[in-house]
């Protein structure tokens, strides 16, 4: 495919965890042509000062984030920056024209003022954000092949509700039993520098964070509440342990149901999930290790449950940057490109 046939795509914080990703992703996609790299502070420096294992494949500059630059070169723009920085620009970049993937939380949100109080900042930009779409492909495949603005989920959250997901939508549980226990890697704070990432600090420990409160707690609510037609609270605690990629949530939930087995929750999912790609039901009593995802797009779900307790526990590990980030926005991309789902999408991980 010439150049002048592919779709033109910028990409703003490349310099970061997520924009490396997308621009290894974009950069091998057969129908993509990156046609701009926008920066912060690495803003005038070639992308490959910054990761100069890409030599061989890019050879562009960062350049400082102009909208109408950015809107006059590409028709699809991923915004990959930290949380409160999209909504003062998909505004002005849909009114031009440009179809927009948010990785940060700006459009997320259905009710805004959730987001107001968890984010503790007012939004100016309410009409805008009520156009956003989930993107969260696996359950609101629809919706996103017709959006304009799809504000891509963050990494617990897609761990947590691809997990949850058939349980909340066939009425399987009691709502208020869902117990959220995730694991990240140190990439999940991103590339910007953080005391606590240090490898000092972190190396050689386990430890949870944000308990009771974590910003992720609202998100995973909202769209598990649409998915069940009832209010959802849950409990979400996550950890972060010292590995550079992947997360794995644990999820228990209480069963309605105490006749139903294993093998019909089995059944449920695999029906629930059969038009899904890139979530990998593993069979009985088999659990998911995040190295099986390192690198893919790929989410692998492992369902146990406890006769005694009456508790299922749905185990599901992806890699924090793809299906959680950068892979997930791809994945998304395609479906709204009417591409097919896993075009561009690493399949198997290197492991081991
Ligand atoms: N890391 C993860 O696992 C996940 C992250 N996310 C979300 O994705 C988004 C990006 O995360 P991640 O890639 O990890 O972040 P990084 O910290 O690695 O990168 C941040 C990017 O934003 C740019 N940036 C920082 N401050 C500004 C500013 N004031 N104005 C303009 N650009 C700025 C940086 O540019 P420069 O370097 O040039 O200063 C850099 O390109 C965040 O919203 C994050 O919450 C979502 C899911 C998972
Ligand atoms: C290990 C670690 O620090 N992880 C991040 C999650 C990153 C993410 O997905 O968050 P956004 O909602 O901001 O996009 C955190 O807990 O803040």
């Amino acid at each position: 495919m010439g150049t002048e046939s592919k779709l033109s795509v910028a990409i703003v914080g490349a310099s970061g965890y997520g924009g490396v990703q997308l621009v290894r992703l974009l950069h091998a996609h057969p129908r993509i042509a990156l046609t701009y790299l926008g920066g912060n502070s690495s803003a005038g420096r070639s992308f490959t000062d910054l990761y100069p294992q890409l030599a061989p494949f890019v050879d562009q500059v960062i350049e400082p984030i102009d909208l109408d630059v950015i809107a006059e070169r590409a028709k699809v723009v991923f915004l990959a920056l930290p949380n409160g920085l999209a909504q003062g620009m998909a505004p002005t970049l849909l009114e031009k024209g440009c179809i927009v993937f948010d990785l940060s939380a700006d459009y997320r949100f259905r009710n805004l003022q959730t987001y107001e109080t968890w984010y503790k900042s007012a939004r100016s930009d309410h009409s805008v954000a009520q156009e956003a779409v989930y993107g969260l492909p696996e359950l609101f495949r629809d919706r996103i092949a017709t959006a304009n603005l799809i504000g891509c989920p963050g990494c617990y959250p897609t761990a947590s509700l691809l997990a949850l997901a058939p349980l909340l939508k066939q009425g399987l549980i009691q709502l208020e039993s869902v117990v959220i226990d995730a694991k990240s890697g140190t990439s999940g704070g991103g590339r910007q520098e953080k005391l606590h990432l240090l490898h000092s600090e972190c190396d050689n420990t386990l430890s949870a964070y944000g308990i009771a409160h974590h910003r992720h707690t609202p998100e995973i609510e909202e769209v598990a509440s649409t998915l069940a037609g009832q209010n959802v609270i849950l409990q979400f605690t996550p950890h972060l342990i010292p590995m550079t990629r992947g997360i794995l949530a644990t999820v228990y939930c209480t069963m309605r149901d105490p006749g139903l087995v294993r093998e019909d929750i089995l059944t449920i999912y695999r029906a629930f999930y059969r038009q899904s790609p890139w979530v990998r039901l593993l069979p009985s009593g088999i659990y998911p290790s995040t190295k099986w995802a390192w690198g893919t797009n790929a989410c692998y779900l492992g369902i146990e449950l406890d006769e005694r307790t009456g508790r299922v526990i749905v185990l599901s590990a992806i890699d924090n940057l793809m299906k959680g980030q950068a892979g997930q926005a791809l994945q998304a991309l395609n479906l709204r490109m009417g591409w097919d789902e896993t075009e561009g999408l690493p399949d198997l991980s290197f492991y081991p």
